[in-house]
């Protein structure tokens, strides 16, 4: 039985198809995000089973119908795709990544965060889902945003292990690249730059790392300014565009990429627990992180005393976050958890806590 690389890098076996991730759930899959991910992941290859979650389950079947149309144009034979009957959770068998891209209507406004009441008590809701679907081993790739305060949330409220939640934040990278290559006046593709902290206002964009053609490069105080200008005011100018869409072509092709970099233990940048992080408040911030054994593990970075700074900032910011809307939650819908369960997860994070350091 020989391996083969798929058209997205991921190790594949012929007998045995996908080594990792064999199956695969989207939440939110009948949404710009959900749906633009699982047409990446089908396309690429990736998988045995995508599971096509969301409470529009008629738009879902749609686009799993379009989707696998699309599969047989391209000659691809796997993935699978199924839809779920969001009622029959019995039924649901636990797979290797829940991908989460469910959210609460947007209007961007400049600030992610203005999203986290809504999109909160919707992780409320999907919480048991999310918690069943991923079993005990199954890695937790949230999307929604904010997606670090999400993740935070997510753990305070589940028993999901916190070394397997993620959340996606490479698009503000991509961007930083962009703008350092505007500001010096060179092609993208020859810049490597990550940001690390919050995915929002909170982001540190690591000039300390940045490299061109492979080598560091030493950005003048006003080109860093520049800079930071640039990819500080993409949300703002993003939003002003009213285009009543997020970013559907960079996110899913990103979310894909990333899965391939976590299958081949490659590093890459996501909102990812803190715990054990030198003088870091426990919070999901960015940082630079691989996959192996089944966990996301932190990888070793070293940023000036100005990063370090800012991603202490940013982690304190996101735990500060997440306590205080745990805590001020609406009052009790009929069927939804409200303010005293909240309060009760928040206390039941010590003991977690603690639980996943030991
Ligand atoms: N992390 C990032 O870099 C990044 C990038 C782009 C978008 N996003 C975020 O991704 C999220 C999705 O964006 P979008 O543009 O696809 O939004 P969208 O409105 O197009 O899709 C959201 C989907 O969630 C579904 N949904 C709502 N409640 C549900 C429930 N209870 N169960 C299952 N599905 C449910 C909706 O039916 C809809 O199909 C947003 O929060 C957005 O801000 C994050």
């Amino acid at each position: 039985m020989t391996a083969e690389t798929n058209p997205a890098g991921v190790e594949q076996s012929p007998d045995d198809g996908q080594a990792w991730p064999r199956s695969i759930a989207v939440i939110g899959a009948a949404g710009l995000i959900g749906s633009g991910v699982v047409y990446q992941l089908a396309l690429a290859g990736v998988g045995n089973t995508i599971h096509l979650v969301d409470v529009k389950e008629n738009v879902a079947r749609a686009h799993a119908i379009d989707i696998s149309e699309a599969q047989i144009l391209a000659g691809v034979r796997a993935p699978r795709l199924s839809v779920v009957d969001p009622s029959a959770t019995d039924s649901w068998d636990e797979v290797d990544v829940v991908i989460v891209a469910a959210s609460a209507p947007e209007v961007p406004g400049g600030d992610r965060r203005d999203f986290l009441a809504a999109n909160l008590r919707l992780l409320r809701l999907l919480a048991p889902t999310i918690e069943k679907l991923s079993g005990n081993d199954g890695i937790v790739l949230l999307l929604s945003n904010p997606v670090d305060v999400l993740a935070e949330c997510l753990h305070r409220i589940t028993d999901i292990a916190p070394d397997r939640i993620l959340g996606y934040s490479i698009n503000d990278s991509v961007r930083f690249q962009a703008a350092v290559a505007r500001e010096i006046g060179v092609e993208p593709h020859r810049v490597r730059a990550q940001v690390l902290g919050e995915h929002g206002k909170g982001q540190v964009p690591c000039f300390s790392s940045v490299l061109i053609d492979g080598a560091p490069v030493t950005l003048t105080a006003s080109q860093q300014e520049q800079i930071r200008e640039d990819i500080d005011g993409w949300f703002q100018r993003w939003s002003a565009l009213e285009p009543g869409r997020s970013s559907g072509w960079t996110t899913p092709l990103g979310v894909v990429r990333m899965i391939s970099m976590m299958a081949r233990g490659e590093t890459f940048p996501a909102a990812a627990w803190t715990a054990g992080a030198q003088g870091l408040e426990e919070a999901f911030i960015a940082l630079p992180v691989t996959m192996g054994s089944g966990k996301v593990k932190r990888t070793d970075w070293q940023g000036s005393p100005e990063e370090q700074a800012a991603l202490v900032k940013a982690a304190a910011s996101v735990r500060e976050a997440a306590a205080l809307n745990l805590s001020q939650e609406l009052p009790q819908e009929p069927g939804r958890p409200g303010p005293a369960n909240a309060v009760t997860a928040t206390n039941e994070k010590t003991r977690k806590a603690d639980q996943w350091r030991a």
